[in-house]
């Protein structure tokens, strides 16, 4: 009898593609029986396929109705992940929100979110009440975080007289000294990896050489040396002598994440506070972000998509989706192995293919079926 195999359409923007679909990842994943092929975004969704499941990062109303229809069609499809759950992560106050709610008990450690407030016009913008309470210097962050260029060009902001040069609607954030690095913690499924990355000097190096009053930068983390802002800084700067979040501390909070999201595929940004060395503060999420940037992320998504492909059949259907609800794929998460815990493995390590440490670590139920 012919091999059962298990066919991921994606759907991807070609930077995206060019990124995330390297030959190394379709040929480890074909070698385990899974299949990813490409859809082409041009054509109807349904005259394509068959697909078992579906990959994304795409936007747009004709795109989320496309994949309503499909689902429709096909009702045992996977959809990853839902358009709904993703939209929540296009605006940087709801993104954010989760976190507020999230309970977790740590007894060395804990986290948040920093100060922030959102302005929605320019008269607000002039209105020093409305920043009543917020410690300058802010970072100013476009609210819509829709994966445009727009969306990540951001400001440092060091007094409020110069918050008019900016375009609402926006977000002020407080700034919170991090010593220069920022962790990036990257959940596929089940799998959690944190990696360090350079990030914005503390003040006042930050604020070196400026005259305006204002700095603006846009992705810090995936500038080339050259472009940083202050490179005399970053070479002062050892990345490598860092300490990391603690293992578990990072598991819980990217456990507590997905579920709260109903996500399987994103990642966040967590900077340390320089004066309370075990407060940490999430400052962004991201859905699918540049997973090929994890060293070994062929495994860890093959690994992912056999999971799928294995549990596919015991999905069932969330209790708080409603029929007919436009959900698609929020009611599909990867069910447990066992009734009530697992092994699974989480990764730390350092991005630039530093020390690695693999720890197996017992968790409670990752994830509701
Ligand atoms: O392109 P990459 O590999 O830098 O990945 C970007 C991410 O970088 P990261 O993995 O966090 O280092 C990036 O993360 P940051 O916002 O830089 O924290 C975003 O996820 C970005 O997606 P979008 O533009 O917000 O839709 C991601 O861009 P897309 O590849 O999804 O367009
Ligand atoms: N509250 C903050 N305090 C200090 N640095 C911050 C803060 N928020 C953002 N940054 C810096 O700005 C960068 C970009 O901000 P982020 O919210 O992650 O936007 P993006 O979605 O474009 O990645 C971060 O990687 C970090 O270096
Ligand atoms: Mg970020
Ligand atoms: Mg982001």
């Amino acid at each position: 009898m012919a091999e059962r195999r298990f066919c991921i359409g994606y759907a991807l923007a070609p930077k995206k593609q060019q990124s995330f679909i390297q030959d190394s990842l379709v040929s480890l994943a074909a070698s385990r029986g899974i299949d990813l092929v490409r859809i082409d975004t041009d054509r109807p969704l349904l005259d394509q396929g068959p697909f078992d499941c579906i990959l994304h990062k795409y936007y747009g109303e004709d795109w989320r109705k496309q994949l309503i229809e499909f689902r429709v069609k096909n009702p045992n499809a996977l959809i990853l992940d839902s358009p709904d759950s993703i939209e929540r992560l296009h605006n940087r106050i709801s993104m954010l929100q989760v976190v507020s709610e999230l309970k977790i008990d740590n007894a060395n450690e804990s986290f948040g979110i920093p100060k922030q407030i959102v302005i929605y016009d320019k008269e607000t913008l002039f209105d020093r009440q409305a920043c009543e309470g917020l410690k300058f210097p802010v970072i100013a962050k476009p609210l819509v975080a829709d994966g445009s260029a727009k969306s990540h060009k951001m400001a440092l902001v060091f007094n409020h007289d110069c918050l008019n040069k900016l375009k609402p609607p926006i977000v002020l954030q407080e700034f919170v000294n991090h010593g220069g690095i920022i962790f990036k913690v990257y959940v596929v499924g089940q799998y959690v990896k944190c990696v360090k990355r350079k990030s914005l000097p503390d003040e006042p190096e930050a604020k070196l050489g400026n005259v305006e009053g204002l700095l603006s930068f846009s992705q810090v983390s995936n500038l080339t040396p050259r472009e940083k802002i202050n490179d005399k800084f970053y070479k002062m700067m050892q990345l490598d002598d860092t300490e990391m979040p603690p293992l578990s501390f990072v598991t819980d909070i990217a456990r507590g994440l997905r579920r709260s999201l109903n996500l399987n595929l994103f990642n966040f940004d967590v900077i340390r506070d320089s004066k309370i060395g075990t407060r940490y503060l999430i400052i962004d999420i991201n859905y699918f972000p540049g997973y090929a940037k994890m060293p070994g992320y062929e495994k860890v998504l093959t690994d992912f998509f056999c999971d799928l492909a294995q549990n596919k059949d015991s999905m069932k259907k969330s209790p708080d989706a409603k029929e007919g609800e436009d959900k698609i794929g929020s009611d599909r998460q990867l069910p447990v192995k066992t009734a009530d815990q697992e092994t699974r493995k989480t990764a730390i390590d350092e991005d630039d293919g530093g020390q690695s440490v693999n720890r197996e670590m017992k968790e409670e139920t990752p994830v509701r079926d």
